[in-house]
């Protein structure tokens, strides 16, 4: 089995980011470039990032009207990434429209409820049901639309892989026993989450945080 952890190299900085990116290579199966990463650095970043031979996770959360999504979509399919994710809370009609306008070898995967959102907060923002209830749903109109898979909480993960037999399901949240859970309010570790199901296990302070990132990465890749 192909290692499963992708790291999250969450900053502004190209040449700290290629650093974490050659000390893991080895212990992660890719490299995941978030809103900080991009928006500091651009297509430029990725090119640069691509060149230690990793697969590329492109975590824009793209949420806009269909056209733009779409749009959007377009102007990422020249840096060939392996996974792209949108929010599923979008809509049918604007998964469907970024799916169609992805390369084909692109996994497009739908953001369900971020891990950093409790009941609490899901409340405040007027979602009803609980967690489960919301990726349950989103999963649902996600697949209807004709996406890879979802993102969603390695609490979700089992369910979700129960109704999506052939699902892709990423990962996030995840802390290693005793790390700190940071602003994450849904976390598990990252053992549990390949055994409820994940197909990618995204990890990004537990070991962009350590004074070594390749031996955590290393140490993380042991206990799956
Ligand atoms: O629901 C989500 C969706 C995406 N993320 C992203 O994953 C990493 C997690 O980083 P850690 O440092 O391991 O907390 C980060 O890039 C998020 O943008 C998520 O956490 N939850």
């Amino acid at each position: 089995m192909s290692n499963p952890i992708y790291v999250a190299l969450d900053t502004p900085d190209l040449d700290r980011a290629i650093a974490i990116a050659k000390s893991v290579k080895g212990h992660v199966g890719g490299l995941k470039l978030g809103l900080e990463f991009f928006c500091a650095s651009g297509h430029h970043g990725v090119h640069e990032i691509q060149k230690v031979g990793l697969p590329i996770f492109l975590d824009l959360k793209l949420h806009d009207i269909p056209n733009t999504v779409a749009k959007a979509m377009q102007a990422i399919n020249v840096l060939e990434p392996a996974i792209v994710t949108i929010h599923a809370s979008g809509s049918r009609a604007m998964m469907e429209d970024a799916k169609a306008a992805a390369n084909e070898h692109t996994r497009v995967v739908g953001v369900t409820l971020l891990t950093s959102l409790d009941q609490r907060d899901m409340e405040s923002v007027g979602y009803t049901g609980t967690p489960h209830d919301q990726v349950e749903r989103l999963a649902e109109l996600a697949q209807e639309a004709g996406l890879d898979g979802i993102v969603c909480s390695g609490n979700e993960v089992a369910a979700a892989h129960k109704a999506w037999k052939k699902g892709f399901f990423v990962v996030p949240g995840l802390r290693p026993a005793g790390t700190a859970m940071g602003d994450q309010k849904r976390a598990v570790t990252p053992r549990q989450a390949r055994d409820n199901g994940a197909s990618v296990l995204v990890i990004g302070r537990p070991i962009t945080g350590a004074d070594n990132p390749g031996e955590a990465a290393r140490a993380i890749e042991g206990t799956l």
